[in-house]
């Protein structure tokens, strides 16, 4: 596995967010605490924002960022050892914000495929467990601010934020992009349709439509859950669901002579290669195809959209070298499966020291091209290494320095090219400008 957290991402990088904190009054700044509880990771971020005077909005002044795998889901069993995970960050954010901020900093956490694929007792069993670790600490616990995300509005707030930071939500001739994310236990897609038979074709389900800054939009976001791209290894082994730890699962997609074991879940699988004449891209791809085959819908409208791509596409573009790790760049769907290709071939003679690396590039292959209909020659921008590290915040009038200000748009961190954002809707909005907000105060929430 590649260490997905570049230094970039790591504790009190001053270069990235410059602080300008230097004659201001202490009561000018706050703090809130956003834990991402993902499928393959815990990850915290740790928000300073800084208001200058009454008559403008708060500002995102820095951001600290830690991380620590595996997954809540992996202690599926242990639900306090599970919570002890999260006590490590949140001990990070008791040294970095001044105690006499601490009461008034929210923390909250959200859970994503990972949590929705146990057994609802279990999950909630482990949300439980941080929610007392959360209300032991000295922090603000605002009610239901400790729950699993659903899968829409994951798909929603990602495109949010990318339409936000590609500027297009405040642009007057909007035009919006969509949004591919590949997680580890669910896959999202997101886009505003264009064509009215788009809103017709599509089930109910999948249409979400929201106000928001005095726009209303009605996005097709579909996520589905066990088709991230560790629960799809899964599938593809015939391993989903299974809980048979002595089983060996088999694939064409895997190095012939390969036998380990891997964990996931909380349940350890014995997996490995099969004979040299079966295996690589072709009949790997057959494989894969069986998990993806009908299993998803193909707006027609996709082919036709520019698309970002991100989380797991994004990882093994830049393991593969098809992009660069700091500037991402556009690759075609047709050089996924170059790619892919070109591994699995590979496979009978060398030891890529990955030995999945062949499945997940036939994986994100067949899910492009077969799964969501997307076209040989499409373009995708695959860029940045991590959206789930970015956050939406949804300011309510818990911030009582949210009152009275007029709903302009947004206050980005001017001029940065740091991934997080500040999405303030007053509290004279109404909703925080998207419909079926949890009800949690204050709410700032992960973007997947
Ligand atoms: O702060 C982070 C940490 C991880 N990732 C990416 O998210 C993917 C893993 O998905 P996740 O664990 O969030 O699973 P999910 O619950 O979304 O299915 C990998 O590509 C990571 O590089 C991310 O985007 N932001
Ligand atoms: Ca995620």
């Amino acid at each position: 596995e590649v260490d997905v957290f570049s230094p970039q991402y790591g504790i009190g990088n001053e270069e990235l967010l410059p602080s300008r904190s230097t004659s201001l009054n202490i009561s000018n700044i706050f703090y809130g605490i956003m834990f991402d509880a993902g499928s393959t990771g815990t990850r915290i971020h740790i928000y300073t924002f800084m208001q200058k005077s009454s008559a403008e909005p708060p500002h995102l002044d820095n951001e600290i960022f830690e991380s620590v795998k595996p997954g809540l889901s992996a202690y599926v069993d242990q639900p306090e050892q599970g919570a002890e995970t999260v006590r490590g960050l949140l001990d990070m954010a008791k040294q970095t914000i001044p105690s006499t901020h601490w009461s008034s900093t929210p923390v909250v956490l959200k859970a994503t495929a990972g949590l929705r694929l146990l057994p609802e007792q279990k999950a909630q069993a482990l949300l439980s467990e941080v929610q007392e670790l959360f209300e032991e600490s000295p922090f603000l616990v605002p009610d239901e601010c400790v729950s699993i995300m659903n899968g829409t509005y994951e798909g929603i707030l990602a495109w949010v934020t990318i339409n936000f930071l590609t500027g297009q939500l405040y642009d007057q001739n909007q035009r919006t992009v969509g949004i591919l994310d590949l997680g580890g236990a669910s896959t999202q897609i997101t886009f505003l349709p264009q064509a009215e038979s788009t809103l017709k074709a599509a089930s109910e389900k999948y249409i979400s439509p929201f106000e928001m800054f005095n726009r209303s939009y009605k996005l097709y976001t579909h996520s589905y859950l066990g088709f991230g791209l560790k629960a799809a290894r899964l599938a593809i082994l015939g391993a989903l669901g299974g809980k048979d730890e002595s089983r060996m699962y088999r694939s064409s997609c895997l190095p012939p002579s390969l036998k380990a074991e891997w964990k996931f879940g909380g349940i350890n699988y014995k997996y490995g290669g099969m004979a040299e004449e079966v295996t690589g891209f072709q009949s790997c791809y057959a494989e894969v195809l069986k998990v993806i085959r009908e299993k998803l819908d193909q707006p027609a409208e996709i082919r036709s959209r520019t698309f970002y791509a991100f989380s797991y596409y994004y990882d093994r573009a830049v393991d593969t070298g098809m992009i660069d790790g700091d500037q991402g760049g556009i690759i075609l769907v047709k050089d996924f499966e170059m790619k892919a290709n070109k591994v699995c071939e590979a496979l009978t003679e060398t030891n890529t020291g990955s030995p999945f690396l062949c499945m997940d590039l036939t994986y994100i292959t067949a899910l492009l091209k077969e799964g969501f209909g997307f076209y040989d020659h499409t373009e995708l921008q695959v860029r940045w290494r991590a959206y789930s590290g970015t956050t939406v915040w949804l300011f309510r009038s818990h911030y009582k320095t949210g009152e009275g200000i007029p709903p302009t748009p947004f206050s980005p961190l001017a001029g940065s090219t740091h991934k997080s954002v500040l999405v303030r809707g007053g509290p004279h909005q109404g909703a925080e400008g998207i419909r079926e907000l949890p009800r949690c105060q204050a709410t700032l929430l992960s973007v997947g």
